[in-house]
């Protein structure tokens, strides 16, 4: 038994669904469902991401193509989302194993009391045996504040729970140099690590099979953000559900992400990928050395340039003089407040401003260092 370890799969559209008809792919439900039971047997908490909602509501309409009307969409979503979940909930008490079905917004991970909650939420079923299936709200979600991709939505998910593994099932066996369906002899990459995926020169088309919707580039996307908190990443066939046992005790399937190391710092996590970045701030080269060499916090005096709308308490980006993001944070003043204090020395502030409200931008406390947690 293995009570420690947490694993997040995610099982795209293109592998529910069967690519001639939109209809959903039984055998491979079965064969995941039979998996994952499984492994939560074995001692794993295993959370699902299921996309599929769309493409089954498509499907129950016999509707041939995605529709691209984004109301239309959602109310498909809405279809889709409870035969998706009815479909599970029957194979899986088949097994005896109990699901939740988990709805996320972006809006929701934003908030530090909501991302709490919903942590909370999968800690307690998890102690109560059960296997969370989770899926983007997409019938209330707005499209400025989606996760847009469940390759993204299973990252953060694997961020929030602090999980050992992600696993990406999709519709090839692993990643390759390019499209192995536009380029037959494009080259198989087995294992990336950290510094490789910064670097790595593949054409990770951005289309997706008929039904599903990121293609490669949206799962790079994923593993970059869940290796960077410390889960390792693999892409593999989602026809085989019943390799995922034998790539976790070593086998060389699917395409690994080797995970920098782990960092438990949940509040630190929360900030990098929880929030959404509402502004930017340009650095000159002491203060980005200073927070991210020296592990200090950001005061005005390094500030150089401030660009977006926000307030205090939103999360902003950290750039370098060319606009590299270095780091984020959350802010102790809005974007009026610091365009007057940049540049100037704290002592400055109440001066300037006609109140004081400390003289730290960013506190340490509240700030991530490119996502890997060095400070
Ligand atoms: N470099 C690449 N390596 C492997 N597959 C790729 C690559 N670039 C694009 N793809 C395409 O990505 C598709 C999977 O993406 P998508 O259809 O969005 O799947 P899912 O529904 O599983 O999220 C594959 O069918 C493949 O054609
Ligand atoms: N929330 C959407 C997910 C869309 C999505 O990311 O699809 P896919 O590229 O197949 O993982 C749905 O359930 O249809």
């Amino acid at each position: 038994m293995n009570h420690s370890q947490t694993i997040v799969i995610k099982i795209g559209t293109s592998s529910l669904a069967q690519p001639e008809t939109g209809k959903l792919a039984l055998s491979t439900i079965a064969a995941l469902v039979e998996t994952l039971t499984e492994l939560r047997q074995l001692g794993y908490d295993v959370v699902l991401v299921s996309s599929g909602a769309v493409g089954v509501g498509c499907s129950r309409l016999k509707l041939t193509e995605r529709p691209k009307k984004i109301a239309t969409k959602q109310a498909i979503a809405a279809v889709g989302q409870g035969r998706l979940i009815r479909v599970y909930d029957d194979l899986f008490t088949a097994l005896n194993q109990p699901i939740a079905q988990i709805l996320l917004t972006r809006r929701e991970l934003m908030e530090r009391s909501c991302y709490v909650n919903a942590k909370n939420t999968f800690d307690a079923l998890f102690e109560l045996g059960v296997i969370p299936i989770v899926n983007e709200n997409d019938t209330v979600a707005i499209e400025e504040l989606k996760f847009g991709d469940n390759d993204t939505l299973s990252a953060l998910v694997a961020s929030l729970i602090n999980a050992n593994w992600l696993f990406i099932l999709t519709d090839v066996d692993r990643l390759y140099s390019a499209d192995p369906r536009t380029f037959p002899d494009a080259k198989p990459i087995k294992v990336v690590n950290s510094l490789q995926l910064d670097q790595l020169q593949v054409k990770a088309g951005n289309k997706g099979s008929q039904w599903g919707t990121g293609g490669m580039s949206t799962k790079l996307t994923a593993a970059r953000l869940a290796t960077s908190v410390g889960v390792t990443t693999v892409i593999t066939h989602g026809k085989k559900p019943e390799n995922l046992l034998k790539i976790i005790n070593g086998e060389d399937i699917g395409t690994k992400f080797e995970a920098q190391l782990k960092n438990d710092n949940a509040r630190k996590r929360w900030i990098a990928y929880g929030l959404l970045p509402r502004g930017k701030l340009y650095l000159d080269k002491g203060a980005v050395k200073a927070i991210s060499q020296k592990g200090k916090s950001l005061l005005a005096a390094g500030i150089l340039k401030v660009e977006g709308s926000f307030d205090s308490a939103d999360a902003v980006q950290l750039c370098d003089e060319t606009g590299q993001e270095i780091a984020r944070g959350i802010v102790n003043y809005n974007q009026e407040e610091i365009n007057k204090i940049k540049g100037n020395h704290s002592n400055q502030i109440p001066e300037l401003l006609g109140y004081d409200g400390g003289g730290t931008i960013v506190h340490r406390d509240n700030l991530v260092i490119n996502g890997t947690f060095k400070n």
